[in-house]
Parts: structure tokens; sequence; C-alpha cells
């Protein structure tokens, strides 16, 4: 547990969860100040199928490691985006969930393009599939396991089944208000990747979602879309906000605005714009999600970022600051030493069966420094592509803000400032998802935003070494 504030008894308390993919982390806020008053998390289960009852239990450690919800007013849930989780009428989960990175639907994702069109995928969702997203997970459940798919009764996301329960609804003998599948609740960013929700009339496109299920889908239960003013009643008096998906809540808890460009380096790399128009991008690579503001998320994701460097650190045998120190021991460009990180397949370009490749190695070339950056160089090339295609669509990058487990490395954000076009801010280490979960516990509860200062650690100007982009190109299929 961690205590950063004393608490007095006239403080109202607001509490925001990350329930993100390889942890539970929960914040505690003053609800004036937005100071962290207490935080805890719990680890989560590797893989990419995981049985949720491992997340609730994470998330009960995780706010008892945090001291407790005593004094909490209202909570939001963040969490990993896109995760299928499906409910039986009673409640139960039918088998674990398919995570975001479960390249196994990369064939449910290029049948449903096939099937609908790409355009008017886009068109009707701001998204077009890939394996990620929770269409191609339905329709992978409805072709492997069609058993499981005649069962499904409602479907929700991780953030949507963390709320349900923490309200006491779940099967009946694991709840105390038992499988009121009507109670599920989302928002609209979360909403948005399931590739079967129109963020721009706000509602569910239950043909879509039918398309993938292979069946008539008018009677699944979907979570009912909250605004980020609502609330809904949970247990013990603390009231329950619409939560968010991770991203949205990321720029929620860094008070991301217009021109601001969002890079998150944890298990997933994101690159994402708060805008307030929607985007549509038919070739698929920008997501046109929405935020958890009333406005858009443009985002670009890739399936390796921050394991990757933990690979090549435990490769090296060295720790984070060790590997950030030999990062940065190395020459922009690592010596020729390219690293094409696809350690997992990868979403951005989409390739789900692509391997990690090293080029360029010489003698010369192959040092533990010149490893290190090319590590880190090779994961920031791919959102660095990433915002460009974002960029296409006519949105301002006037900053990065850098956040996710990896932007606590110095070497991360030294190198991002030499591969982004555009300078770099570093808030202070934090859980920016929980945070802005908490930010939404306050809007929901107060009614209006809260207006919390972000503080930054870091500010690096733009320091542009082409040589880092171009050679990673010369590497692309
Ligand atoms: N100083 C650091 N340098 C590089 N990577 C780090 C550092 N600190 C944490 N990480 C990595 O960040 C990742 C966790 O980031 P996080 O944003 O919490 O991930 P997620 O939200 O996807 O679960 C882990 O892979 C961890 O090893
Ligand atoms: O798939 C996406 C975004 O589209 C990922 O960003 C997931 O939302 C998982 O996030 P992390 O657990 O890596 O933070």
């Amino acid at each position: 547990m961690a205590t950063d504030t004393a608490v007095t008894s006239t403080q109202t308390l607001v509490a925001g969860v990350d329930s993100s993919t390889q942890s539970c982390k929960v914040v505690i806020r003053d609800l004036s100040s937005g100071a962290v008053i207490r935080s805890g998390r719990a680890a989560h289960p590797d893989g990419t199928e995981v049985d949720p009852a491992a997340w609730w239990e994470a998330l009960q450690s995780a706010i008892s490691d945090a001291g407790g919800l005593d004094g909490v007013a209202a909570v939001g849930v963040g969490g990993q985006q896109h995760g299928l989780v499906a409910l039986d009428s009673d409640g139960h989960v039918i088998r674990p969930a398919l995570l975001w990175n479960d390249t196994r639907s990369a064939d449910a994702a290029a049948a449903l393009i096939s099937e609908i069109g790409a355009e008017e995928y886009a068109r009707r969702t701001g998204v077009v599939p890939v394996a990620s997203f929770t269409a191609s997970k339905v329709r992978w459940v409805a072709d492997a396991e069609p058993e499981n798919a005649a069962r499904i009764a409602a479907i929700a996301l991780p953030h949507d089944w963390l709320s349900w329960r923490l309200r006491g609804y779940g099967p009946a003998d694991e709840s105390p208000l038992g499988p009121v599948l009507d109670e599920l609740i989302t928002d609209r960013s979360d909403a948005s990747g399931t590739a079967y929700f129109d963020s721009t009339r706000g509602e569910y496109d239950r043909e879509l979602l039918g398309v993938a299920l292979r069946r008539d889908a008018s009677d699944v239960v979907l979570p009912r879309v909250l605004g980020p003013a609502e609330h809904v009643p949970g247990q013990n008096g603390i009231l329950v906000t619409a939560g968010a998906g991770d991203n949205a809540a990321a720029a929620l808890g860094m008070g991301a605005g217009s021109g601001d460009i969002g890079v998150s380096i944890g298990t997933s790399g994101t690159v994402f714009a708060v805008t307030d128009v929607a985007v549509a991008d038919p070739s698929g690579t920008v997501a046109g999600f929405a935020d958890a503001a009333g406005g858009f998320l443009p985002l670009v994701a890739t399936l390796n970022a921050a394991r990757v460097l933990d690979a090549t650190a435990s490769l090296l045998g060295v720790d984070h600051g060790e590997f950030s120190r030999l990062a940065l021991a190395a020459e922009p460009g690592a010596g020729g030493l390219v690293l094409q990180p696809w350690f997992e397949g990868e979403r951005t370009p989409n390739l789900p069966d692509a391997t990690a490749s090293l080029f360029g190695m010489t003698l010369l070339s192959t040092s533990r420094e010149n490893l290190a950056r090319a590590a880190i160089e090779g994961v920031l090339c791919g959102l660095a592509d990433g915002l460009d295609r974002i960029r296409a669509h006519g949105v301002r990058a006037e900053r990065i803000l850098l956040v996710g487990g990896a932007a606590q490395s110095e070497a991360v954000a030294r190198i991002a400032a030499q591969v982004f076009d555009a300078p770099v801010v570093v808030p202070a280490p934090g859980e920016y998802v929980a945070l802005g979960a908490a930010v939404q516990a306050a809007w929901g509860l107060r009614g209006t935003a809260p207006d919390w200062p972000v503080e930054i650690t870091a500010r690096l100007e733009r320091d542009t070494r082409p040589i880092i982009r171009e050679q990673y190109a010369t590497r692309l299929p």
C-alpha cells in the first residue's frame, strides 16, 4: 500500500481502476485537489486468454493493497480494450476472455472485412476489424466453438464486466444482486473498440454483431452506454461511473487536449490524439475510437512494446536502469542494428503471424549498447509510423505525452525525442489510466469534469535524428 497524503475525516475521495493486461492498479484521489491519497496493485496471469475471475480477484487484492475503499464516494473502472467476455443467461462467463493480443482471430477479422467491406465498416463503426477487436473474437468463437456461441446471452468488455461485479451483480452463487444482465454498463470509448458500435451516433450496430455471431443478435444483451457525467448505484453507497477503455482513460488522466498526442508504452504500444471530429480510416491502420469525454480518439496500436524491452533487457542480463544506461551509451541508429520487434505477431502493420528480426549485424555493430538502443528504436519507430498515419487525417501533433510503464525509462524518453517529430513531455510517474478513471469518477459524481493539475517531470525538445527512422523503413516488408 502506498500512502502519499494523509486523509482527513472531511475529505471526499474517488477511486480509479486500471485493469490492464499485466496487472490491476487502483488509485484513490482527493475529490477537491486530485491528490493521490493511496494506491495499490495486483498482478494478472499471463496469457492471451484469461478467466475474468482472475481480474476480479486482482481487483479485490489491489483495493485491499490500497487500504480499501473507506471514504470513497465514486469509482470508475478503466481497462484493457476489446477483450471478449461472453456471459450466459445465468451471468456465468462461458469461456476464458479472449484478449486484444490474441491473434487467433486474424482470419475471422479478414472474413468479416470480406463479407462487409472495409469502407462499410469504417463508415458504420469508424474501425475496420483486426484480430484484436471484439467482433473478430465473436466470429472466432462462432466458428471454433459454436456450442459456446449458442449460449451467449450478453457480451461485455473487461471493464464492463468488472464494473458489473463491483456493483454486486454476477452469477447467483457469487454475487449479492445476481445475474441482472441489463445492469451491464459501458462507455463510448470502450464500446467503440468492439467494431459493432457507431460512436458518432452512440448506438450499437446489432446487424454487424449478428454477422460476427452468425445469428440474429437482437436478443444479445450489450452494456448500456453511460455518458461521462453519469453514474449508477454501486455497493456500500459507492457510485460507479461509466468507466473507459484504457487509452481513453489515460487521455483523461494526463489532461490531453487538442494538439496533444498520447504515446503509451505498456504491454501494447499506442499513439492517439483527442479530437472533436471522428476519424474513419478504411485502410484500418487508424482506429477511429471515441474518447471518454464526448469526443474522439483516433489511435494506432502495436502489439510489441514494453515487453520487447523486458525481453531484450533479460537477454542482456540487466535491469531496466542498466538497460537505459546501455541504450544511451550507443549512437542514434545503433551502428546500423535494426530490431523489427514483432515478437508477438503485429497489429500495425497488420502482420499477425510475423516474428521479430534483427538486421544489420556486423562484428562492429553487434554490441550490448547497440542492441539495447535498437530495441527501443524499433518500438518507437513503429509508433512514429502510426503517428504519421494519424497526422494524415489532419490531426496536429504539437507535443508527445509519454506514458505507460516504459515511459519511466530515461532512454525511452530521450530516444522518443529523436524519433518523433515533436517535443516530448513526460508526466510524473503514475498510473495514468487509473488516474483518468478517477477523473471520470469525480466527473460522474459531481456532474462536471474536475480541473486537477498534471505534474510534468521532463520536457525534451525535438531532437530529430533522421537516421533512426530511415534505416528502420528500409527493413519494412
Ligand atoms: N523503467 C522501465 N523501463 C522499461 N520498461 C519498464 C520500466 N518500468 C516498467 N516497465 C515495463 O512496463 C510494463 C508495464 O507497463 P504498464 O503500462 O503497466 O503495462 P499494462 O498497462 O499493459 O499492463 C512492463 O512490461 C514493465 O516491465
Ligand atoms: O488494444 C489496445 C488498444 O486498441 C490496447 O491498448 C489494449 O487496450 C491493451 O492495453 P494495455 O494493457 O497494454 O495498456
